[in-house]
């Protein structure tokens, strides 16, 4: 009655994933074939609690198979037992509050067999939100891939319909994307795409598209040129993905960046999918050759996925159904100038899951990707909600500031895809408007926490890191940037388990950030790069915690020390010469009994008690 979608496409693809598995419940394991023909009570509820259970763990949706044995095989139903069983299905969806959308039917040995995306509807105001990083080389038609999906009107081979989404004048001049975009591509409860540019300025009503969808594709549009690598490393690791979209030119092939943001993709645990544009304009040997290359890449044992060219409807369900949790890695042959095998790319985005899971009880936890300061509004932030619930008028902890310190502040209002709303979820983007705070106190990488955590900053952390290249040898003292998450810092290596470290070393190593304390946790990605130098890895102890974990009373008392004092304090921090600490130390002391008369700042040493 139902199984894996992928089960039907062969033996190779059977492992259970997230979203698509057999019944488990033991009721169902004997294998009532017909259950969903007439079900008794019991395999009633078993369906039911299966279907939920489903649901959940592909955040609302799932892939559903009537008229499939659950040993895997296609046994097919006749029509009438077909419409008993899909009259089940639509009972157990309106019992979770669901739609079911077919997808295919099928024709086996014993009858139909039909694919149904089963989607639980969204509370007004609500939609599931799915991240996709579209990367790949320089001119592989990025921009203009979003331009397409976004504004639905197909390009002119000379850069059209890239126009809509460059975010700065240098961009429009040189075709060349040099920041993280975000475009939106929304789907209502059938699989529709709702995205209608407006007819005066083009542009698109973020509002009004979230509003009629119940799923919205963020796409973070990253730079393909080598020299804005830091921006494109800092979208994959900052703005937590959920798919990664590698886009390349038929023509071009696998050339620059291509293996370079695969290789990120899959350090950083991504799922990759493959969009080979300009078959309209490749000679049809350079597109097999391109294909072919592409196909022993992945194949290749740094990357040992499993490329399957999407030809048709049923590939797009196969590898979506199999895409979250497999080394399944689809590859979709488009043209932006044609239009064509554009609906198989978009049947495939609208079947994509979210891969974040979520906890009702957890305490919030945001971690901050950007600032801005809008007129009117005050300062904004915007980042992603990775667990608990952020509500309207919340008091959080924002930090840490350089002293380590996080103050309490409260929110204002908040956005999702510029939408209000009144509160967000784990898994979520968001920006938020924040009460009494400079823009300038907030930089990229800073969180907001419930004060339930009790947040502690750090300079110091242990990671067990993986080198994926360096020229010569690494040793304690190296430098090089520490993306993690949001966070983009240098960190210095003061030790490690090996005395030096080679392209392929793995070792345990001890990092101490230069600049700022940041807020850690252990089981962490982080990707440690400076020039080709590159290394990946998992923070496994967060050290050098400064003071006791922060209180609110306390943030709140602290948050009145004044920039200079800050500066003054961070240099005595990072000092280690101790003719200098001593300077710094006089020159705070002499600030703070100026500052202190004329009521402006109260300075408090960094490593006092909590209160
Ligand atoms: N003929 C044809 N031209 C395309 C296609 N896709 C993109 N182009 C053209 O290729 C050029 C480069 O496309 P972009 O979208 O700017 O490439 P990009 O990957 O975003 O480049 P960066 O932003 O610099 O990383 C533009 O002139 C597009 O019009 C396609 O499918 N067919």
């Amino acid at each position: 009655y139902h199984k894996s979608a992928s089960q039907s496409s062969g033996s190779e693809f059977r492992t259970s994933s997230c979203r698509n598995f057999l019944i488990r419940t033991p009721v169902l394991c004997i294998c009532v074939q017909l259950a969903l023909v007439s079900p008794t009570g019991e395999q009633y509820d078993c369906l039911l609690k299966d279907l939920q259970a489903r649901t959940e763990e592909g955040s609302g949706e799932t892939i559903y198979v009537v008229g499939a044995g659950s040993d895997g095989g296609d046994y097919g139903l006749d029509e009438k037992d077909m419409a008993a069983s899909v009259a089940t299905v639509q009972s157990l969806c309106k019992q979770i509050d669901a739609d079911l959308v077919l997808l295919r039917e099928r024709r086996e040995s014993g009858g139909r067999v039909r694919d149904y995306l089963i989607r639980r509807r969204v509370p007004e105001n609500d939609f599931l939100e799915v991240r996709v990083a579209v990367v790949g080389n320089v001119d592989a038609g990025k921009s203009t891939l979003l331009g397409v999906l976004t504004h639905g009107e197909l390009d002119n081979g000379r850069g059209f319909a890239r126009q809509k989404l460059f975010r700065h004048k240098h961009e429009l001049e040189s075709g060349r994307t040099s920041s993280v975009g975000n475009d939106i591509l929304g789907f209502d409860q059938q699989g529709a795409v709702v995205n209608q540019p407006d007819s005066h300025g083009g542009g698109l009503d973020w509002t009004r598209i979230c509003q009629r969808s119940s799923k919205v594709i963020t796409f973070i549009d990253l730079a393909g040129h080598e020299k804005y690598l830091k921006t494109t490393v800092f979208g994959m690791t900052g703005h937590l993905p959920d798919f990664c979209m590698l886009m390349v030119g038929s023509n071009a092939g696998i050339i620059g960046m291509t293996k370079e943001h695969l290789g990120l993709a899959l350090a950083l645990n991504v799922p990759v999918f493959v969009v080979v544009t300009k078959i309209d304009m490749c000679p049809a040997n350079i597109l097999q050759e391109t294909l072919k290359l592409l196909q022993r890449l992945l194949k290749s044992p740094g990357c040992r996925k499993i490329p399957i060219l999407v030809q048709n409807n049923d590939d797009v369900i196969v590898t979506a159904s199999n895409f979250s949790s497999e080394r399944m890695c689809p590859i979709f042959q488009i043209s932006n100038v044609t239009g064509e095998n554009m609906d198989l790319l978009k049947m495939f985005l609208n079947l994509l899951s979210s891969r974040s899971t979520f906890k009702d009880d957890e305490p919030a936890e945001f971690q901050i990707d950007d600032t801005y300061s809008v007129p009117g509004v005050g300062t904004v932030v915007s980042g992603t909600t990775l667990r608990g619930w952020i509500r309207l008028n919340e008091t959080l902890l924002l930090g840490p500031d350089p002293l380590g310190v996080f103050i309490p502040i409260t929110v204002k209002s908040i956005h999702r895809k510029r939408m209000p709303v009144k509160e967000v979820r784990g898994g979520q983007t968001a920006s938020f408007a924040l009460k009494k705070i400079k823009r300038s106190a907030i930089r990229k990488g800073m969180v907001m926490v419930s004060p339930r955590l009790c947040p502690q900053a750090s300079w110091e952390f242990e990671a067990e890191i993986l080198v994926l290249h360096h020229p010569t040898t690494i040793s304690p003292r190296y430098q090089a940037m520490v993306h993690c998450g949001s966070i983009r810092q240098t960190a210095t290596i003061l030790s490690m388990s090996k005395e030096c470290l080679r392209t392929g070393d793995k070792a345990s190593v001890h990092f101490r950030f230069i600049k700022t304390p940041e807020y850690l946790h252990t089981d962490r990605r982080l990707v440690f790069r400076e020039g080709r130098t590159k290394a990946i890895g998992t923070i496994t102890k967060v050290r050098g915690h400064i003071g006791p974990p922060q209180c609110p009373v306390e943030a709140a008392r602290l948050s009145s020390l004044t920039e200079k004092t800050y500066r003054l304090q961070r240099n005595l921090e990072s000092s280690r010469s101790g003719v200098a600490a001593q300077t710094l130390r006089r020159a705070v002391s002499a600030f703070q009994q100026t500052s202190n008369a004329a009521g402006a700042a109260t300075f408090r040493p960094f490593h006092h008690r909590c209160c």
